[in-house]
């Protein structure tokens, strides 16, 4: 396989297509009047040049410039077959682009994986990334390609859409007040705590039932993540977690004979796995049915038909009937509790976020002077929406948290004892930290909680859930100095040089000006630092703190090095703040409660696995009590 990056090669390929329009011209008019061939010979050629037209028009075009797999080039299939190579055996996907930037030493490379579409265009550069994430954004906006992904299941969620689209904003006004810091303290954040007390409880069987045995963690983590997520966003009864029926499963079921017997304290435990309630299924079946189209070259047809198997079409069916009773069960509130004399709304304070999207839309409508539309495809689809980009994304951070802390007991140890010594009656009665404690924490901006959200980001960083981002150009533009037409693809991937690996050397005058040293400084949005090389793929949370010369004490810097784990600008991660809110109750409820001890080598390692968001391939806790009761 070698390595394509001349702008020769790149040109003759690009206006290749006309040479066999020049050639057919000298057919119609040589071959059949002025040599006046057999007409069977004549037909023949023109046959042949029709079937060398139509290889020319299939055939990837690359862009002058950037390297790419020349071999691949050639073939209608471009790089379809080596990317299924490195699906099948590495079990990942977009790790694959990262892993051809470090191939062909190039911050900037281009696949050809789409048929008939432009190359897309991979930027592993950091600083280059973040310029045209942050300032950039007359050159590039959120891929039409994402709709292609998405728009079988969730047609007119804000995901797709352009930023100058009217469904985006009208569906982000709809929604962006679910994040304000108030909302998510005062309602969401409650309702991920009471969900992760669960897992707790969960956990504490299985601990008292394992008895240092390893047991596998990550669907425990998924559908605690799913409780909170729908807690917050929904509002789920106790009955309605699927948390809660792992734990009634525990309680009931004998421990299986198998696991039992073995003496080898190293071999894993198996527990029971309770039925999950049917609208949590739903939403699971619906995110791991994504995968299908983020595989397939033709992802809208393939939706389509796979949209008609049982499977699929009993889970879309279920979520509509949950989301439409929760709506009503809202509106019901809305009613009931109104004042019409007063015209005091007692049903107006927000019991959940589908409950305050609701109140939103009644307000809009009355601004603009129209009927509210509570039912629209749009709210449904937005709430789909955020059930399947949040409880994956925080579920699988988790996963590789506890993996990430059960490898590093010094950092784990070290989390533990500040958490204990910022909270310290709960530790004194070995109580659990109450939401409000856990709260205050984040709002003093306690030592505690820089350490914190320095864990929860190296995990995020090494974890790479969410390990590219795409967007589209928007006009021509230059990226690297490389010139990209518009309507180009561009992955910005977080998995490879300059994130997790050493990286690439690129010369400063290289980079766009903004994302050169004098420019990363410059404007309300200011880049990020550089990573040292030397350390980059160790678990080192150190890495996100520096010394406040004023106080002297360690502070959290979000700017220490390049991260894309929540995306940024303006189409940046819209549930960033609650998501980060479920992971630090998470966090701090595991590692204050269990001591998370190594797993044996075969059931550890850091493989990924491609699902909705990059998954560890094993996830298992090893647990014990860190109360000492
Ligand atoms: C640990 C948790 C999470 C991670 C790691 C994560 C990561 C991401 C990433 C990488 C993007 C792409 C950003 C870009 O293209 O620049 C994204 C977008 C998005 N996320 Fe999250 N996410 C998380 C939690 C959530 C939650 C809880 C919600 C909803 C409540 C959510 C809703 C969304 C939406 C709606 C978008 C699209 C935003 C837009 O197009 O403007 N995410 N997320």
């Amino acid at each position: 396989m070698d390595l394509g990056n001349n702008t020769q090669f790149a040109a003759i390929k690009h206006y290749g297509a006309s040479i066999p329009v020049i050639l057919w011209h000298s057919v119609t008019s040589v071959g059949f009047t002025t040599l006046k061939l057999p007409t069977g010979t004549g037909l023949l050629v023109g046959a042949l040049l029709l079937l060398y037209l139509a290889y020319w028009a299939i055939i990837p075009k690359p862009l002058a410039s950037i390297p790419y797999n020349k071999s691949s080039a050639w073939s209608p299939l471009g790089d379809f077959p080596q990317m299924v190579e490195y699906i099948l055996k590495k079990k990942e996907l977009f790790s694959w682009m990262g892993s051809l930037t470090e191939k062909y030493n190039s911050p900037i490379i281009q696949v050809f994986v789409h048929p008939f579409a432009k190359p897309w265009v991979v930027v592993t550069d950091p600083f280059e990334t973040q310029d045209l994430l942050l300032r950039r954004s007359k050159d590039i906006d959120r891929s039409l390609f994402i709709g292609e992904l998405l728009s079988g299941l969730t047609s007119e969620q804000h995901i797709q859409f352009r930023s100058d689209d009217i469904r985006f904003k009208r569906n982000r006004n709809l929604v962006n007040h679910l994040m304000v810091p108030s909302f998510i303290n005062r309602v969401s954040g409650p309702e991920a705590y009471r969900c992760v007390n669960l897992l707790i409880q969960l956990w504490k069987a299985k601990c008292e039932r394992a008895q240092g045995r390893p047991f596998s963690a990550i669907h425990d983590l998924s559908h605690s993540a799913l409780d909170a997520i729908a807690g917050s966003l929904l509002g789920l009864t106790e009955s309605e977690s699927s948390t809660w029926t792992q734990l009634e499963a525990i309680h009931q079921a004998p421990l299986s004979k198998g696991n039992v017997d073995s003496k080898n304290v190293e071999d894993p435990i198996n527990f029971p796995d309770a039925p999950i309630p049917s609208f949590l299924k739903s939403i699971i079946t619906l995110t791991d049915s994504l995968m299908i189209t983020q595989l397939s070259p033709f992802p809208k047809t393939t939706y389509a038909i796979v949209k008609m198997f049982p499977f699929l079409k009993n889970a879309i069916a279920t979520k509509e009937a949950y989301i439409t009773s929760k709506i009503n069960e809202s509106l019901t509130l809305m009613t009931s509790k109104e004042d019409p004399n007063q015209g005091d709304m007692t049903g107006s304070l927000p019991q959940n976020a589908i409950h305050s999207v609701l109140l939103r839309e009644r307000q809009l409508a009355a601004k603009e002077g129209r009927q509210p539309n509570y039912h629209s495809r749009a709210i449904t689809d937005e709430f789909v929406g955020f059930l399947i980009a949040g409880h994956d994304t925080t579920a699988v951070a988790m996963a590789w948290g506890v993996k990430y802390l059960s490898d590093h007991p010094s950092v784990q140890d070290r989390l533990r004892s500040e958490l204990q010594a910022a909270m310290p009656a709960a530790f004194a009665q070995k109580r659990a930290p109450t939401y409000d404690e856990i709260v205050a924490l984040q709002q003093s901006q306690h030592k505690c909680c820089e350490y914190l959200d320095a864990v929860i980001e190296e995990v995020l960083r090494l974890g790479n859930v969410i390990d590219f981002l795409l967007r589209e150009t928007l006009r021509d533009t230059q990226i690297l100095g490389r010139w990209i037409p518009k309507g180009t693809q561009l992955f910005l991937v977080a998995n490879g040089p300059g994130y997790v690996r050493p990286s690439v050397e690129v010369e400063d005058a290289a980079r766009s000006p903004g994302a050169r040293k004098e420019g990363s400084e410059s404007g309300k949005k200011k880049l990020s630092g550089r990573w040292d090389d030397g350390d980059l793929g160790e678990f080192k949370p150190e890495r996100w703190l520096k010394i406040n010369p004023e106080t002297g004490s360690e502070e959290f810097d979000p700017l220490a090095g390049p991260t894309l784990a929540f995306g940024l600008g303006p189409r940046g991660c819209y549930g960033k703040r609650l998501g980060m809110m479920a992971l630090r109750i998470h966090f701090v409820m595991i590692v204050w409660w269990f001591k998370l001890g190594r797993c044996p080598e075969e059931l550890g390692g850091y493989e990924g696995l491609q699902k909705f968001a990059r998954e560890p391939r094993r996830c298992f806790v090893r647990l014990e009590d860190a109360m000492g009761r």
